[in-house]
């Protein structure tokens, strides 16, 4: 087996912080190891367009304290079709690029996965403030999310208290509960509302009534986004319950910003761990952290372990 000599680096799907760490990371440990190591832009969409420039490892130490991706990112949902993805297979080769180390969330990984059927060898990092892919504890950015979701919801704390009021909060993580779990019990939420919890909205109102009787002066309730309107919801539970209610859609403002210091190590230790793998001769397989430990797991059978519901959620009742 010949040394690899060539590799690209791709951040694909939502951008979160610490994918520049993650970055650099995989260009410092691949120079070093003697590979040239490419960034292609725009996640897939450049990868299939031919968006390819050789990276400079003293050009990426300005990139660390900066959220988002410094090789942009894209959604490309023709990648699903092989014959854009062959278009895409010819580019790299027309570069010499032998292997990519693709990072993003589960979607970019199952791009990733089709793309090393077709001879191009991948690794995938877990990059995205959902922390949605069950085969490491933490992805990438989502402790940056969490830290700026806990501190937009102490600010609307300190503003609700001082009137009586209830907020419901929609926090981002598409079909998985871990931001608005991790951010609820960090901010003293007294209803966490997510996939994993269901919605039931007469329960809701009742704990909100409860809560009222009871003289709280504030009610905070996170809730997972695709769960219902919160705008509607507050309506009800303030003419329902006594609260003067408003809603806030957290939106994007969880996706930017600077990456915290645990995103930056998780990064570094896990695009080091990439090349390794890639040294190896490793291929179609997607990093994780398991108790304080790089794995790897092939990345279909990653995509299909079953999501246990986090023990975090037995204690939010008790919190409350
Ligand atoms: N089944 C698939 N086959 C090939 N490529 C895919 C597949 N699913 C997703 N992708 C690619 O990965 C990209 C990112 O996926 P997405 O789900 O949007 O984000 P994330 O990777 O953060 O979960 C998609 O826009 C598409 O280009
Ligand atoms: O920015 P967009 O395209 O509206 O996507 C929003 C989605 O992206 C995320 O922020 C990140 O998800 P991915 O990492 O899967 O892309 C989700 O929490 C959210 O549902
Ligand atoms: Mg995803």
């Amino acid at each position: 087996m010949s040394k690899i000599k060539r590799i690209g680096v791709l951040t694909s799907g939502g951008d979160a912080p610490g994918m520049n760490m993650a970055i650099r990371a995989v260009v410092r440990a691949g120079v070093k190891a003697g590979i040239e190591v490419y960034g292609i832009y725009e996640g897939y969409k450049g990868l299939v367009e031919g968006n390819y420039k050789k990276l400079d490892p003293s050009d990426l130490d300005k990139r660390i304290p900066q959220g988002g991706t410094m090789l942009y990112s894209a959604r490309l949902p023709e990648f699903e079709n092989i014959e854009v993805r062959r278009v895409g297979v010819t580019k790299l080769k027309e570069a010499g690029i032998e292997a990519v180390v693709v990072i993003g969330g589960d979607g970019s990984y199952r791009g990733a996965k089709a793309l090393s059927e077709m001879g191009i060898k991948c690794i995938g990092i877990p990059g995205t403030i959902d922390n949605d892919i069950v085969s490491t504890d933490y992805t990438i950015g989502f402790d940056t999310a969490l830290n700026t979701a806990v501190e937009a919801i102490d600010r609307l704390r300190d503003t609700s208290h001082s009137h009586i009021r209830c907020n419901i909060v929609e926090l981002m993580g598409r079909y998985c509960g871990d931001l608005s779990l991790y951010a609820g019990i960090s901010t003293g939420c007294s209803i966490i509302v997510t996939k994993e919890t269901g919605f039931d909205k007469e329960d809701v109102i009742k704990k909100v009534k409860d809560l009222h009787e009871r003289g709280e002066r504030h009610v905070i309730i996170a809730i997972a986004e695709k769960i219902t309107n919160v705008i509607d919801l507050s309506e009800e539970v303030q003419e329902r319950t006594g609260y003067k209610t408003n809603p806030m859609i957290l939106g994007h403002i969880q996706r930017g910003g600077s990456p915290t210091a645990f995103d930056r190590v998780l990064a570094s230790n896990m695009g080091v761990y990439a090349v390794k793998l890639l040294l190896e001769g490793v291929n179609s397989r997607c990093i994780g952290i398991r108790e304080n430990k790089l794995v790897h797991y092939d990345i279909i059978e990653a995509l299909d372990l079953p999501k246990e519901k986090n023990p975090l959620y037995d204690i939010v009742e008790d919190l409350s």
